[in-house]
């Protein structure tokens, strides 16, 4: 009777990469409404496994066929976040070969890239103090390349004078984004996609719309300050916090960026 619980070694392996992808995928639809949508699929799956087992031919056929048919349904709805699965899964190798790469560079030239969370902070700070706005994207794991191209490359090593010089309202690079990667200021006036979530209040503009965007296609970490109020916003995995303790926020930073 109980024949069907024979396991192979094959079927433990199945389970821990099956395990290891779902485990993948709730990383990334965490914190989002798309995860409210995969637990409802989750229980349409399970409610016609059981009217399967049970034999109710209609109930299972229909279900059957929804989830079948549905498919195309869900690469439509779950677009933002395939893009950003594919995206993870591409540069995660890249990411390595960097951190390989940047490993060598350590033990020849003793330079420590790791990205100074303070200096960005005390930069922030003071941008909020004139309420000047900013925009500072930092890459994490998936490669910013294609929105650097958007903008004007820069090699500068974060700095707060740097910081605070590129968003001061008369310069010319102040319009746009700027992208962190290892410490370094690599671009500057980048366009970043401006996303068309309806959860976002009203009363933000296209700063705001434009680092949830980059949130939503990438896994990169966003510090905006408002240009109207001189609020800092932390923005990763499409959603935002608004901070006033700067400890807290580095904290945060330090620990997202690890
Ligand atoms: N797609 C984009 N990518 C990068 N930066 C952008 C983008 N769209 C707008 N910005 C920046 O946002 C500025 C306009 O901000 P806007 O006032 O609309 O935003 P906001 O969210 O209300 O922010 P704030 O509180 O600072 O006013 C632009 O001057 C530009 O620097």
């Amino acid at each position: 009777m109980l024949d069907f619980i024979e396991f192979s070694l094959l079927d433990v392996l199945d389970i821990l990469l099956v395990a290891i992808l779902l485990y993948y995928i709730y990383k990334l639809l965490k914190g989002t409404v798309a995860i409210n949508i995969v637990i409802g699929i989750a229980f349409i799956f399970l409610i016609w496994k059981i009217t399967q087992a049970l034999k109710m031919e209609m109930l299972s056929g229909i279900l059957g066929y929804l989830l079948s048919g549905g498919v195309i349904a869900l690469i439509i709805v779950f677009q933002q976040e395939i893009r950003k699965f594919l995206l993870m899964i591409g540069t995660t190798n890249f990411t390595n070969k960097r951190s390989f790469l940047k490993q060598l560079k350590f033990l020849q030239t003793e330079i420590t890239t790791e990205i100074d969370t303070d200096v960005i902070l005390e930069a922030c700070k003071n941008l909020s103090k004139t309420k000047t706005g900013a925009l500072i994207v930092i890459e994490r794991t998936n490669s910013l390349d294609f929105l650097i191209n958007t903008g004007d490359r820069m090699n500068a090593s974060v700095n707060e004078a740097i910081l605070q010089s590129i968003f001061y309202k008369n310069s010319p690079l102040h319009d746009g984004a700027i992208i962190i990667r290892d410490n370094f200021i690599v671009a500057t006036r980048v366009v970043l996609p401006i996303s068309d979530s309806t959860r976002i209040p009203a009363r933000f503009g296209l700063r705001h719309r434009a680092a949830i965007g980059v949130s939503e296609k990438t896994d990169a970490a966003c510090l905006l300050v408002s240009e109207e109020t001189g609020e800092i916003s932390y923005i990763k995995d499409g959603g935002f916090e608004l901070y006033s303790d700067y400890k807290d926020l580095n904290e945060k930073l330090r620990k997202d960026l690890m």
